[in-house]
């Protein structure tokens, strides 16, 4: 069955229980400082007594609800749910939207996601990036993503010539500065990478984010400048911001963190009428959000490039996967 197809007519018995992971050392981006992930479990059982999963996984600093809001919204439902009422989830609740469809649609089965994707390890903002690496290579990681716009930039891009003149040239790095950059800052690492990509094998895959939301004019002027390509990804949070930005005429790299973009089913119906390049986003999410968010990748991926889930090694104890145990250690 395809799991972000939308089921009519289904209906279910609904529980669900909060969570929280805290992250072994704190996730420092300009947006400041996380130390732990909050999220809520879903648990739906349909009247054949199959059992669907589900999680809301909100970053409100992001552009979603905040947990509080998505607990409101689950404390005022029924305990029995409707395809129809989860349809009539409101866009300003994106983390619900996801969640509820989701675990709608498994309803019938928990198939782990058969995908073949690549994934992107996430190496920590500052110089603790320069041995990160090496674990995750390691691993088997052969793209990389670096938290910048967090310390001043002559620091970053010391730092940055050091990573890039150490990593393998097989290696691809992405840098993710969170709306963080000025725009003169911006042009800077642009003209690096464009200027480093003609001296060293390396790729530069892009630069996520370099300016504020609201400056989309800028990153398309930009985009248009430099060699070295941009992903939004504050700017696309959700599918109402991935439409806009279309419709302004972005065409370079979305990212998308299918866990708070919003409906799966929506999202799928968008990009069959739009091809996007898409790249697929954690929200540091567990086992349950995340093989849903891989389920939509699968789906939705034109240009194969590696997913950014390489996130495991931010949190201290290994993740319970299965969702029944991780249920009952709520
Ligand atoms: O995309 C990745 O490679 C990892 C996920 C990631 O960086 C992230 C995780 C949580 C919140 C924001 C972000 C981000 O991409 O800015
Ligand atoms: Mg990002």
């Amino acid at each position: 069955m395809n799991a972000d197809k939308f089921v009519p007519q289904h209906s279910a018995l609904f529980e669900f229980r909060p969570y929280q992971r805290r992250f072994a050392k704190p996730l420092i981006t300009h947006h400041g400082v996380w130390d732990t992930r909050e999220g809520i479990i879903l648990r739906l059982v349909d009247e054949a007594g199959k059992i669907g999963w589900g999680e809301i996984a909100p970053i409100s600093w992001f552009g979603s609800e905040t947990l509080e809001q998505a607990l409101d919204f689950c404390r005022q439902l029924p305990n029995q749910i409707t395809s129809e009422m989860i349809l009539a989830i409101p866009d300003c609740l994106p983390a619900c939207q996801f969640g509820f469809e989701s675990a709608i649609a498994r309803v019938r089965s928990w198939e782990g996601v058969e995908n073949n994707f690549t994934c992107s390890g996430l190496l920590s903002a500052g110089e603790v990036a320069l041995q990160q690496w090496k674990t995750l290579w390691e691993k088997g990681y052969r793209t990389f993503k670096w938290k910048i716009g967090v310390d001043a930039i002559a620091k970053e891009l010391a730092i940055f010539d050091t990573l890039i003149h150490s990593l393998p040239p097989s290696a691809k790095l992405r840098l993710d500065a969170n709306g963080g950059l000025s725009y003169a800052e911006a042009k800077l690492w642009l003209e690096t990478c464009d200027n480093i990509q003609g001296e060293l094998p390396i790729e530069i895959e892009f630069l996520e984010q370099p300016l504020a939301v609201a400056e989309l004019a800028k990153m398309l002027e930009l985009s248009r400048f430099y060699r070295t390509a941009i992903a939004l990804d504050e700017s696309v949070a959700t599918l109402p911001q991935i439409i806009s930005c279309y419709q302004q005429g972005w065409r370079g790299i979305f990212v998308i963190k299918p866990a708070i973009v919003g409906s799966p089913s929506k999202l799928h119906q968008f990009c069959q009428q739009h091809e996007i390049d898409a790249v697929f986003s954690s929200v540091f999410e567990t086992e349950i959000g995340k093989q849903a968010a891989l389920n939509l990748a699968v789906k939705l991926s034109r240009k194969h490039r590696a997913v950014g889930f390489g996130v495991d090694h931010f949190f201290a104890q290994a993740e319970v996967t299965n969702p029944e145990n991780l249920w009952n250690n709520l």
